[in-house]
């Protein structure tokens, strides 16, 4: 299937980016503008014709087909026989959406009510804690019961004005040593998120949060929120019914953000916020949904990250956001992309046809500038950089801070595509005064290859509904490249193994069973860790 792009590919790259710029148009013509922000992806080798054999290779693939699939409530995760309908949480409007011929919207809507009274009530003081107004709450969850609201909650920070929101993840007890150290137990919420309400770090983490509590709390439990399909269990734990929120199995793990697993955000930013985020999301549903393939952010979104890896065979992205508050959104898009995308066979059950998903990786400028960047710049490999601005920031008091950041942002995508030659070296060289055999020397150091790749997303500020239409962009793009590759996004086998695995050797670490199964590395660990915890 990528044979012929590879070709087009190989004979691209060994031009210059910098030279598609004579065509005045190409800027223009190699972007997409939607409500508010501009992909700007002119800064790659893709010309018009590779584009063109992209678009048809995504209609081949039926991108269009399968998106009518999923956003009609058809079970597309086959293997687990699930429907994919998290676009439904943020289907405000109510337009109803079936799985198996019922419709969700009541449900859908009637849970977001639940929330946003619930949000309301801790918000002004009505639902209180043992010791008075709830002044902390502590979200406890793992993967996609953590990493949004925690990315989320840290992206809208100038929109707080609720509770002080802490995210407790890891099963190391540091995480809950430090969260909890210095929270009052009468007026901290804790809320369980997890999907399967099964998860041991959670289970466990919540655990320990309850005895906690329960040191100064009499009924800790009614200190407790749910997040979960799981009803049986919630119970099971010791939480109402009336502070469960529920969803059910069509919302992934990692696409769950927009439900009951956003209650964190919600208590943060007020319920009127967080449907703002959930209406930037519905809005960049309506585009994938009806916007032509070429003027589609999600599809050209994905199109150009599948030219850098799978035609190019870059390895991984970089996603380099210029803005503190979105240091968690690599993080994000690390379970997003890699957990749904970072699969060898296909649905049919056969290998996949090329690369899978990339490694994506990153971290916001311009910190990343001052570690990292060298090896963008002049390492061997090419890394093709995803990078993100707001045109204005929310400091208006410190305008000049913003106007340093978004030119660092600019720069480097300039500097990633001109690159400095030799000769440009030299000159700069002998305005340094060498000259001679130090002057070449030193002057190889200072080439920058250029010709590196690199997409802008651009927009006004980041506000909830630029947030919530960024992320449902990214979704978008994930199940365009899912579906291109032919594999299921949706379902996660790769993270079982591991987890098997630890279950079996918990007995061994604390001794209470024998080792003798395991291999000679796995046993030589096992020993140390019981030779020295004493
Ligand atoms: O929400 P939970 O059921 O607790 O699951 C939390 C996470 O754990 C799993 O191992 C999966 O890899 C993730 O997709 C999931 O988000």
């Amino acid at each position: 299937m990528w044979d012929e792009l590879k070709a087009q590919a190989t004979a691209l790259q060994a031009g210059n980016i910098r030279d598609l710029f004579a065509d005045a148009g190409r800027a223009a013509d190699f972007a997409v503008d939607f409500d508010g922000m501009l992909f700007d992806y002119s800064k790659t080798y893709l010309t018009a014709d590779a584009r063109a054999a992209l678009i048809a290779l995504a209609e081949a693939r039926e991108v269009p087909g399968r998106r009518a699939a999923m956003f009609s409530g058809e079970k597309i995760n086959e293997t687990e026989g699930r429907a994919v309908l998290h676009t439904a949480l943020r289907n405000l409007s109510g337009e109803p959406a079936l799985v198996d011929g019922a419709d969700v919207m009541p449900e859908i809507l009637a849970t977001l009510g639940r929330m946003s009274t619930f949000a309301d009530n801790v918000r002004g003081g009505r639902f209180t804690g043992a010791g008075g107004a709830i002044t902390d709450v502590v979200n406890i969850g793992i993967g996609g019961s953590h990493l949004g609201p925690a990315m989320g909650t840290l992206a809208l920070a100038p929109y707080h004005d609720g509770p002080r929101c802490h995210f407790v993840s890891n099963v190391d007890g540091a995480d809950i040593t430090d969260t909890l150290k210095g929270l009052d137990p009468a007026r901290t919420l804790v809320i369980v998120a997890s999907k399967t309400f099964t998860t041991i770090e959670t289970i466990t983490n919540a655990k320990t949060a309850k005895t906690w509590m329960a040191e100064v709390v009499d009924h800790p439990g009614a200190q407790f929120v749910a997040l979960s399909t799981a009803e049986e269990e919630t119970s099971a734990f010791g939480i109402a019914p009336e502070r469960v929120f529920g969803f059910e199995d069509w919302v992934g793990g990692r696409y769950s953000m927009w439900g009951p697993i956003g209650l964190s955000l919600m208590l943060a930013i007020g319920p009127a916020r967080f449907r703002e985020f959930l209406a930037g999301a519905k809005a960049m549903d309506r585009h994938f949904r009806d916007a032509p393939l070429d003027q589609n952010m999600p599809v050209m979104l994905a199109l150009v990250g599948m030219w850098h890896h799978q035609v190019c065979g870059h390895p991984t992205r970089a996603v380099l956001p210029y803005d503190q508050r979105l240091s968690r959104l690599a993080a994000y898009f690390q379970q997003l992309e890699m957990e749904s995308n970072g699969k060898r066979v296909t649905m049919a059950g056969e290998p996949v046809d090329g690369a899978s998903g990339p490694v994506v990786w990153g971290e916001p400028g311009t910190n990343g500038q001052h570690a990292f960047y060298q090896l963008i710049h002049q390492g061997t490999q090419v890394v093709p950089c995803e990078f993100m601005v707001a045109a204005r920031g929310h400091e208006p008091d410190l305008a000049h801070h913003h106007t340093l950041l978004v030119a660092n942002c600019l720069a480097q995508s300039e500097a990633l595509m001109r690159g400095r030659s030799l000769d440009e070296a030299r000159q700069l060289m002998a305005a340094k005064g060498l000259e001679g055999e130090e002057l070449e020397r030193q002057a190889r150091h200072r080439v920058f290859p250029g010709n590196r790749p690199s997409t802008t997303l651009i927009y006004d500020q980041l506000t909830p509904r630029r947030l919530g239409q960024i992320i449902a962009l990214y979704e978008h793009r994930v199940f365009v490249e899912g579906v291109i590759l032919g594999i299921n996004s949706f379902d996660q086998w790769g993270v079982e193994l591991g987890k098997v695995l630890a279950t079996q050797l918990e007995p061994l670490l604390t001794g209470a069973a024998g080792v003798s199964e395991k291999d000679g590395s796995t046993r030589q660990l096992i020993n140390f860790v019981r030779d020295t915890k004493g």
